[in-house]
């Protein structure tokens, strides 16, 4: 990538980093990082008159700090920056704003987020609606491609609508019909989520929206394929697992004299679906992806990755110095365990991920944990560190209402989080126990216990960087799993 203001670009590598930062996307908030350049992948086809020129940018980003100074993939990242751009000013989209320019290509633009502009969107349904009609179901135009699965004709006059929220990368649903998934990080090679959901839909999986689409870049740099976009099936009924579950926990917080096994909300049943369609999904993964028995060294590893999280979340969240020496040795147990099964899992489970339709949950986002490196993120692993993430979860939505219901009044807060222990003791053993559909064995619970302290640790990193004022909820986790 040059060092130089490319085709493009606001005006410097500055103006590049302001907007990064505003974003919600950008994984880098909280770490020092400069621009270090950006590049142009392509123009998508399907622009029409008076519409925009929707080109696609990949802005690089460089990293000054511990993390970056061992390398690999912590000291440079970069993110797909579609951009829709104008002749003239459009008001009606003035909160996308990025910048006006003279672009080499285009002359002078201005140029928004093309993630939320209809007209902009639009153009990427058209040229996946052109794939589809190919012989072999793919559309190339210069440098990026178009993939189609075949069995569905997409409405092409679907209107979208951007996702809001707390997410990675970027959502579109166009209508009730389809969703595309624009990746922000993107790295070269597979993009996991869109490799498991090409395997769990051939499969015929129940437990995920059917995959109808992909996009692909050739990357200027190495010549090797990136990964940018992801078309589903829209799951018209969905209902967030994270909301269902908040929903469930103010259920319980009304109804002062309940137990949570006698209030109306109880979500019990609903966790123990989600352990059986986690035990489902594992299962065809283990079908389709490689397997794997640990043993020795390569057990140890598993540990070994826990512990270099651990000394990175150290120097960020200096308050879990207090629990470092019960933490090292839950880790400790984990490579001394004889054997350890591995398979591809999920890799950042959480309710977020989760939706309840009427045919059952579905499992969304299996691109992993987005701070971990794209290389660790598709190794084999233990399907315990997907329970973990659930688990901690069904601790996390009680305890957040907790907090929210008791701001500011400590008295009410102890009893509001005795109350939350309660559910979420409740849901978690629902869930457990119908994903395993039997007693966990020793090496199970040290797994299980191990993978949830790590992700605990992963949290309070997390929050600190995006939700501070949420960082006591992982921070607790961590001290009860080291008492
Ligand atoms: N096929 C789908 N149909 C409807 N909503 C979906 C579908 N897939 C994902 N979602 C919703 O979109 C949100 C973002 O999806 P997700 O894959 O988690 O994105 P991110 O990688 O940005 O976190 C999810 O919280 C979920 O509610
Ligand atoms: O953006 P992603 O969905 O890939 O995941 C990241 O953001 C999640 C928050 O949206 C974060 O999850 C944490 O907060 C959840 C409540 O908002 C809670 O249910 C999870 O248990 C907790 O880990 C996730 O860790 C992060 O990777």
């Amino acid at each position: 990538m040059s060092d130089q203001a490319a085709p493009g670009m606001p005006g410097s590598p500055e103006d590049w980093s302001g907007y990064l930062a505003r974003t919600r996307w950008f994984a880098g908030k909280g770490r020092p990082f400069r621009v270090t350049g950006a590049e142009r992948l392509g123009l998508l086809p399907g622009s029409v008159d008076g519409g925009p020129r929707v080109v696609l940018d990949l802005v690089e980003v460089a990293y000054d700090d511990e993390a970056a100074a061992r390398g690999g993939d912590q000291a440079r990242e970069r993110y797909q920056v579609p951009l829709a751009c104008y002749p003239d000013a459009q008001q009606r989209l003035d909160h996308a704003f990025v910048g006006w320019w003279e672009d080499p290509e285009l002359g002078w633009v201005h140029a928004y987020d093309a993630a939320h502009d209809r007209e902009a969107a639009a153009c990427w349904l058209r040229s996946f609606d052109r794939a589809a009609r190919e012989p072999d179901g793919t559309l190339t135009d210069g440098a990026l491609t178009f993939h189609r699965l075949p069995g569905h004709d997409l409405d092409l006059e679907a209107t979208s609508t951007l996702f809001s929220g707390e997410q990675s990368n970027s959502s579109l649903a166009f209508g009730e019909d389809a969703l595309m998934k624009l990746f922000r990080k993107v790295t070269v090679g597979t993009n996991p989520d869109i490799e498991v959901h090409a395997a769990l839909t051939r499969a015929g999986s129940e437990h995920v929206a059917a995959l109808r689409g992909w996009l692909d870049a050739r990357d200027p740099a190495s010549g090797e394929t990136l990964q940018l976009a992801m078309l589903q099936a829209y799951l018209r009924t969905a209902s967030d697992g994270w909301e269902l579950a908040l929903a469930s926990v103010r259920n319980l917080f009304t109804s002062e004299d309940l137990h949570a096994r006698e209030v109306g909300g109880d979500f019990s049943a609903e966790a123990a679906r989600l352990g059986t369609a986690l035990a489902e999904t594992h299962a065809v993964l283990a079908e389709h992806f490689a397997t794997d028995r640990l043993t020795g060294d390569d057990a140890a590893r598993l540990a070994a990755a826990m512990e270099a999280r651990l000394d990175d979340a150290l120097a960020a969240v200096p308050e879990l110095a207090a629990h470092e020496g019960a933490l090292r040795s839950l880790y400790a147990a984990v490579a001394a365990l004889p054997e350890v099964a591995v398979q591809r899992v999920h890799g950042d489970l959480h309710l977020g991920q989760t939706l309840r339709t009427v045919e059952g949950w579905k499992l969304v986002d299996f691109e992993g944990e987005p701070a971990r490196p794209l290389h660790e993120r598709v190794l084999p692993d233990s399907p315990w560190r997907d329970v973990a993430g659930m688990m901690r979860s069904l601790d996390y939505a009680p305890h957040v209402v907790a907090r929210t219901l008791a701001e500011g009044d400590p008295a009410w807060a102890e009893q509001l989080h005795e109350r939350a222990a309660e559910w979420s003791h409740r849901n978690r053993n629902h869930f457990v126990n119908a994903y395993a559909g039997r007693g966990l064995t020793d090496e199970e619970r040290t797994l299980l216990a191990a993978y949830e302290a790590d992700k605990a640790v992963y949290e309070t990193v997390y929050e600190t960087r995006n939700r501070p004022s949420w960082v006591q909820i992982p921070l607790a986790a961590v001290a009860r799993i080291g008492a």
